[in-house]
C-alpha cells in the first residue's frame, strides 16, 4: 500500500483549487488536512456550496502547518501570494508542489537556495498538463534545427500575468538550444507599441486573452520556404490534475528545487 501523503491546498475556491480538492479527496493515498483561504477561516470546506470535503478552512498558513503537519502544500492562487506561500511551506519544512504562475527568474533563484537549505524536494510547474510538457519538449527539439520562432500563448481573460508561465518556459527551453537571434527586419518599426509582441532572447511571445478560451498554446517555427507549428490545448481544467497528482508524488522523492515537470519525465 502506497504511504499517505499529507495535503494542503492554497486557493481551493479558484478554478483550479476546486478541481484539487476533488483530486486529493478521489487520491487513495492523498489526504486533505487542510485549506488555506483568506476567507471563512475557523470553518470547514463542506459548510461552502459545491464541496464535501470536511478540511478545516485556515485564513493563517503558519495556523495551518502547525495545526496539520502536512507534506505537501499544492499552491493555486495568485502570483504575489504563491510567492509568499512557497518561502513559507519551505521555511516550515513542507513541500511546495506550485502551480501558480508569474514567478520571475529572481523569484526561482531565492526559492532555489532556500530548498537546498531545508534539503527537502519543491516543484513549480508553469503547466501541469502532459500535452502541454510535450508541446515544450517538442519545440525545445524543433529550435535545434529553425532558427526562428514565435510562441502565441491564448487564456481566459481572468488570467492575471503575461505572459503565460508557459510562454516563458517555452522561450527558456527554447532559447537554451538555440544561438541567440534576434528575429524579423532588423529596421522593422512598430507603429503601435507591442505590435510585435514582448521579447525574450530575441523570440516573440503574444499573448492572447479572450472569454471561452482555458489555456492553449501555439509554438511557430518558420524555415526556408516550410513551418511548423506545435500546439497544445487545455479544454478543461481537470487536464491539468494527473500531473498536480505525479507532482505531488515527486515532491517526496527528491530533494531540490524542480522548476518545470519535464524535467521529472523521460
Ligand atoms: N500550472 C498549471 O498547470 C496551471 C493551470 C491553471 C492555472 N494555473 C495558475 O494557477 C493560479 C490559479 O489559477 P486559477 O485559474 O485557479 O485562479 P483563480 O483566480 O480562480 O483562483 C485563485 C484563488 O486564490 C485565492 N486566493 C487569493 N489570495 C489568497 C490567499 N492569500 N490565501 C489563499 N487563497 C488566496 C482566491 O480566493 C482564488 O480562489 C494562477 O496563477 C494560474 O496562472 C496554473
Ligand atoms: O489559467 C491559467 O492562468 C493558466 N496558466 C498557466 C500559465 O501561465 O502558463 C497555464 C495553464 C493555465
Amino acid at each position: 500500500m502506497e504511504k499517505t501523503i499529507k495535503v494542503v491546498i492554497a486557493g481551493p475556491r479558484g478554478r483550479m483549487g476546486r478541481e484539487a480538492v476533488k483530486l486529493a479527496e478521489e487520491t487513495a493515498h492523498f489526504e486533505l488536512v487542510g485549506v488555506v483561504d483568506h476567507k471563512f477561516g475557523g470553518m470547514q470546506l463542506s459548510d461552502l456550496e459545491g464541496f464535501t470535503s470536511n478540511a478545516a478552512i485556515y485564513e493563517s498558513m503558519t495556523e495551518c502547518f502547525t495545526e496539520t503537519n502536512p507534506d505537501v502544500l499544492i499552491d493555486l492562487t495568485t502570483p504575489e501570494i504563491g510567492k509568499k506561500h512557497t518561502r513559507l511551506a519551505l521555511e516550515y519544512g513542507v513541500r511546495p508542489v506550485v502551480g501558480t504562475t508569474g514567478f520571475s527568474e529572481s523569484d526561482l533563484k531565492e526559492l532555489e537556495g532556500l530548498t537546498e537549505q531545508k534539503g527537502i524536494g519543491a516543484i513549480i510547474a508553469p503547466n501541469f498538463a502532459i500535452g502541454a510538457i510535450l508541446m515544450m519538449k517538442f519545440s525545445k527539439m524543433a529550435a535545434k534545427y529553425f532558427e526562428d520562432v514565435e510562441i502565441l500563448e491564448m487564456h481566459h481573460d481572468q488570467k492575471l500575468d503575461a505572459p503565460s508561465g508557459t510562454g516563458m518556459k517555452t522561450a527558456e527551453l527554447i532559447a537554451s538550444v538555440r544561438e541567440s537571434k534576434q528575429q524579423g527586419h532588423p529596421d522593422e518599426t512598430e507603429l503601435l507599441p507591442g505590435a510585435r509582441g514582448a521579447e525574450f532572447d530575441g523570440i516573440r511571445l503574444h499573448s492572447i486573452r479572450l472569454p471561452g478560451l482555458i489555456a492553449h498554446q501555439e509554438v511557430i517555427f518558420g524555415g526556408n520556404g516550410q513551418s511548423l507549428k506545435i500546439r497544445h490545448d487545455s479544454y478543461n481544467r481537470e487536464s491539468f490534475m494527473s500531473g498536480v497528482k505525479f507532482a505531488v508524488e515527486q515532491a517526496m522523492k527528491i530533494d531540490v528545487l524542480v522548476y518545470g515537470l519535464e524535467n521529472l519525465m523521460e
